[in-house]
């Protein structure tokens, strides 16, 4: 038997990179749902969309002015004098089968409009005089007419059956319209993943959204305000997912686990923040050892080293928990093999430091991911991009470093300025923050001007 707190110090460490794989192989796309396109922005397609009809679907005008149905002789004149037609119809966008153009004539058409059969060109107004004689109207055409000009053909910005919109494309203002430019009044996309967050500690308080107004006044000494479970529940949405707050349990780690199991009984993913490190009353810790089969409990990066993941069984404690606790040596890495269905038998349970600045980049670097990846949109690993350090940053690390960043460009270059709060404990330049930024692990400073590497924060695409 493991005692309670060895199965705090078990640590199984992965690099960054190996630990977003090994998520990514547990979060297989959740279901799908037919949606209306008003309901379908920023949801997932789970279907190659493909035109119902061609684009254009009839000729169609490019611009205000007159159809002209003219011989090249005619309308290429080479020094002779233009011709002047005579104005038999007025056809204004969402016209119904114009009459077809007689030879000589000219047909007002609006920008939209559908061309009539024998047009040769479009003359937009301003190449043309106007002028009426008796009660008729004619145009002297002032310039050259080049054949086809200004008419676009059908199917010249798609062919029926085109696919339009790829399957895993997260969709936006344009996507949508191009959904119902092309014929469609809802699409299928994937399940929008449900993700249980528990937030760990004794110290904790649940800043209730109703009370209202200020919450500082009634507050004991030693306690802080939940904020992390109020920033992973605004992040989980941002990203896509729905977000379910459970609140503040205890440091207790048998009641966390029965109570981790009824929210991943209800959800996709259950976050936990705080509780992971070594200390006596980090639950966590253990409950991933003991409870869950282990796919991590430590990330070789500063901050949220002790970031841990494990895949919680659903019905009675699984034997994987136990089989990785009488393995389990103190460094020893112990790695379930890929579960063939890990939503129907086990829950992947994320567990992010309860360090707020800490906490955030875990989310960033792998709640993000997960919550992606269930909702089928394809996995980025976050691509990452290349600045200057604006700033020199003293403190090495042992392990690669992951602070928070701000991007601006500076004589056509991109610099990354370290934000001056970007430490684990603390939550101030969070919002500040639109990268994050890499710096290599081996203890060295990293020195004003280096080139370095940047994650863009925020959702993906
Ligand atoms: N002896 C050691 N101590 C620590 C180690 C270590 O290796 N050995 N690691 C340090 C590192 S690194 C980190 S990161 C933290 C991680 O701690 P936990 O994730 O276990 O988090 P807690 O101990 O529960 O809390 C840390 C800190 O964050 C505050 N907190 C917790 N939850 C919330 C919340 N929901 N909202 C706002 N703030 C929260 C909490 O009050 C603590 O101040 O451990 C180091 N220690
Ligand atoms: O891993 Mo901790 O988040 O550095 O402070």
């Amino acid at each position: 038997m493991i005692t309670r707190r060895k199965a705090r110090r078990v640590r199984s460490g992965v690099s960054v990179a190996e630990a977003q794989q090994r998520l990514i192989e547990t979060c297989l796309p959740l279901g799908t749902e037919y949606v209306a396109f008003v309901e379908a922005a920023d949801r997932v397609a789970a279907e190659d969309v493909m035109a119902m009809f061609p684009m254009p679907r009839f000729e169609r005008s490019g611009v205000d002015g007159y159809a002209v149905n003219l011989s090249v002789e005619e309308g290429i004149t080479a020094g002779k004098t233009r011709p002047c037609l005579v104005v038999t119809e007025d056809i204004s966008a969402g016209s119904n089968f114009p009459r077809p153009l007689d030879p000589g004539t000219a047909a007002r058409i609006m920008t939209g409009a559908e061309v009539p059969e024998r047009a040769t060109s479009i003359v937009m107004l301003e190449e043309t005089d106007e002028y009426t004689k008796g009660n008729r109207l004619y145009i002297q055409l002032k310039h050259d007419v080049i054949p086809g000009r200004h008419i676009a053909r059908i199917g010249e910005e798609w062919e029926r059956g085109e696919v339009l919109i790829p399957q895993g494309r997260r969709l936006g203002g344009s996507d949508i319209g191009l959904l119902v430019a092309a014929g469609h009044r809802r699409i299928r996309v994937y399940r929008k993943p449900r993700v249980g967050i528990i937030s760990i500690g004794n110290e904790l308080l649940h800043p209730r959204p109703d009370a209202g107004g200020k919450m500082d006044e009634a507050m004991p000494a030693g306690m802080i305000h939940n904020s992390n479970g109020a920033m992973l529940a605004a992040l989980v949405r941002q990203y896509g997912g729905i977000p379910y707050d459970y609140g503040i349990i205890e440091d207790d780690a048998y009641k966390a686990r029965d109570f981790i199991r009824s929210v991943a009984l209800k959800t996709d993913l259950v976050i936990t923040t705080g509780a992971v490190s070594v200390g006596e009353r980090d639950v966590m810790a253990e409950v991933f050892v003991r409870d869950t089969c282990l796919l991590f409990n430590k990330v070789f990066m500063r901050p949220g080293s002790p970031t841990s993941a494990g895949l919680l069984p659903l019905t009675a404690p699984g034997d994987c928990g136990d089989k990785h606790i009488e393995s389990g040596e103190e460094g020893e890495e112990h790695r379930p093999g890929l579960l063939l269905n890990p939503h129907s038998t086990h829950r992947l349970v994320l567990g992010l430091s309860g360090n707020p600045g800490a906490c955030f980049v875990g989310f960033e670097l792998f709640a993000s991911l997960c919550i992606g990846a269930l909702q089928g949109a394809p996995f980025t690993k976050k691509d990452a991009l290349h600045a200057f350090l604006s700033e020199p940053v003293l403190k090495g690390s042992p392990h690669p470093r992951y602070l928070q960043g701000k991007l601006r460009g500076d004589a056509g270059m991109l610099l990354a300025e370290p934000l001056p709060h970007a430490r684990s404990s603390m939550m101030r330049s969070v919002p500040e923050a639109t990268c994050l930024i890499v710096l290599p692990g081996g203890g060295k400073p990293a020195l004003k001007g280096a080139l370095v590497e940047i994650i863009p924060l925020g959702g993906f695409r």
